[in-house]
């Protein structure tokens, strides 16, 4: 078996990393360099083994360990064990709940009318504001979003947008701090990040509270209520917060960043934009908002949403530990070893990726998708650990996309610079700054 390529053993990972301008542009260079499979430092586990081949993914794609190290900064958010990092035994019935509570068609067509009206509220505020200046529009999609988890999953808690913003900025002070603390030694503002997380559990227990004082409901509210579902599959009290605040995080600003990364790329390609747009208005008529029943014929959508995924996937990297010595091609992984997905660098790959960096949503028709390997696009992760809301985020980010799409025109506000960063998501550094114009079509 030949030995893993890579760079020095002894080379610093941290400095490399800044070197290269970032984690993503140093996957790029490396497997630029030394192939599909490369060994390399990663910052906090030593050695990894990076793999950016779909067809050797397929090797690694039942593992159900992610290495506890590389998740540690999640674990203040935890009481009951890093929800990321819990054995596979405790994680495939927690896991079994999650997919009932987010992954139910009909609990997200139950839902559907309520993130319309949430979505039409932000569409009707930004029409209120649009003749002021550019919106922000990272920040108030990413609120949007949590604000549909929690009536979605929680049933209330963040009904209010003052809370939801909130809650979103405490999130980012919380994991900002944390991963500094993790990956640069640093602890910037310790007593600002330990507020923000007991902020996020007084929210936590709102929640909590809010729902032992409904009681029992009934209906499709019922099979989508998280804490029923996790109390009568028998999770302990603490686990059920500690998944309650790891679902707020998880679905809030990945969905928002979805969104407005979505809404960038069709700016910044106005042909593709006159046609999602068209088919909006092809499929809604003169009504305002779809129904569910027509999210499956936004098909131009959908397919714009997938290639801004595989451009700005919202997580754009995962990890895995070698249960058991695994063969990639001509190598072999031995058992403990850390495998990064770099799924950002998978979805760049040339090879099934052509001209890669160019935004062609025609890349996910039917016949430009048959035949390419399951795991070239990958951005809800991979098996056993891959994302649980990536059904109900579809739904969700084509619906806000529709009715924004209906209502409005967005050109990206002179003079600024979009930096992609990445800090636990794929995040625009100084937010995306849009101008709107109200669109003819739309109905006030
Ligand atoms: C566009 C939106 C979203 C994207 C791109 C996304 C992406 C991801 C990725 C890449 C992972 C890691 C997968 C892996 O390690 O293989 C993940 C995990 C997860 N996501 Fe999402 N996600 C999104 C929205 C949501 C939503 C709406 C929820 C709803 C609660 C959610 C809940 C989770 C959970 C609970 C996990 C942990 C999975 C586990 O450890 O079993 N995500 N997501």
């Amino acid at each position: 078996m030949a030995e893993i390529p890579g760079p020095p053993a002894d080379q610093d990972g941290a400095e490399a990393v800044v070197a290269a301008g970032g984690l993503h542009n140093y996957q790029l260079k490396l497997h630029a360099e030394y192939g599909p499979v490369v060994r390399f430092p990663l910052p906090g586990v030593d050695q990894a083994v990076s793999v950016a081949d779909p067809v050797l993914l397929e090797a690694t794609a039942k593992i159900n360990k992610r290495p506890d190290k590389l998740f540690e900064f999640l674990a203040p958010l935890q009481e009951s064990g890093n929800l990321q990092t819990i054995p596979a035994e405790e994680h495939i019935p927690w896991r079994r709940v999650m997919l009932s509570v987010l992954a139910g068609r009909p609990s997200h067509e139950a839902h559907f009318a309520r993130f319309t009206a949430l979505a039409s509220e932000l569409a009707d505020r930004w029409a209120e504001r649009a003749a002021d200046g550019p919106i922000a529009l990272q920040h108030d999609l990413a609120e949007l979003s949590l604000r549909m988890i929690c009536h979605y999953a929680l049933g209330s808690g963040l009904e209010s947008e003052e809370t939801a913003g909130r809650v979103v900025a405490a999130f980012e002070t919380v994991l900002t701090e944390y991963l500094e603390r993790q990956y640069q030694g640093d602890e910037k503002d310790r007593r600002r990040a330990d507020e923000a997380l007991a902020y996020l559990r007084s929210v936590v227990d709102g929640v909590l509270e809010a729902h032992r004082a409904r009681g029992v409901t009934d209906g499709e509210a019922e099979r989508s209520d998280l804490v029923a579902a996790l109390s009568a599959a028998g999770q302990s009290p603490a686990r059920i917060r500690d998944t309650v605040l790891m679902t707020m995080l998880a679905a809030h600003h990945t969905t928002g960043v979805a969104i407005s990364w979505t809404l960038y790329l069709l700016a910044k390609h106005p042909e593709a934009a006159e046609r999602a747009a068209a088919e909006v208005d092809r499929v809604l008529g003169d009504r305002a908002v779809p129904e569910y029943a027509d999210l499956k014929r936004l098909t131009y959508l959908d397919m714009v949403v997938r290639e801004t995924m595989r451009l700005y996937p919202p997580g754009p990297y995962g990890a895995r530990e070698a249960t058991e010595d695994i063969t990639l091609g001509e190598y072999t992984v031995p058992a403990g070893t850390t495998i990064f997905y770099p799924f950002w660098a998978v979805h760049l790959n040339p090879e099934y990726w052509p001209d890669p960096e160019k935004f062609d949503p025609e890349r996910f028709t039917p016949e430009a998708s048959a035949g390419r390997p399951r795991l070239a696009y990958i951005p809800f992760g991979i098996g056993p650990r891959s994302c649980e809301g990536s059904t109900l985020a579809m739904v969700e980010a084509e619906l806000v996309l529709a009715i924004l799409l209906k209502r409005f025109r967005f050109e990206l506000a002179p003079g600024q610079t979009v930096t992609p960063i990445e800090r636990f998501v794929l995040w625009a550094k100084e937010d995306i700054r849009m101008n709107l114009t109200p669109r003819e079509t739309a109905r006030a």
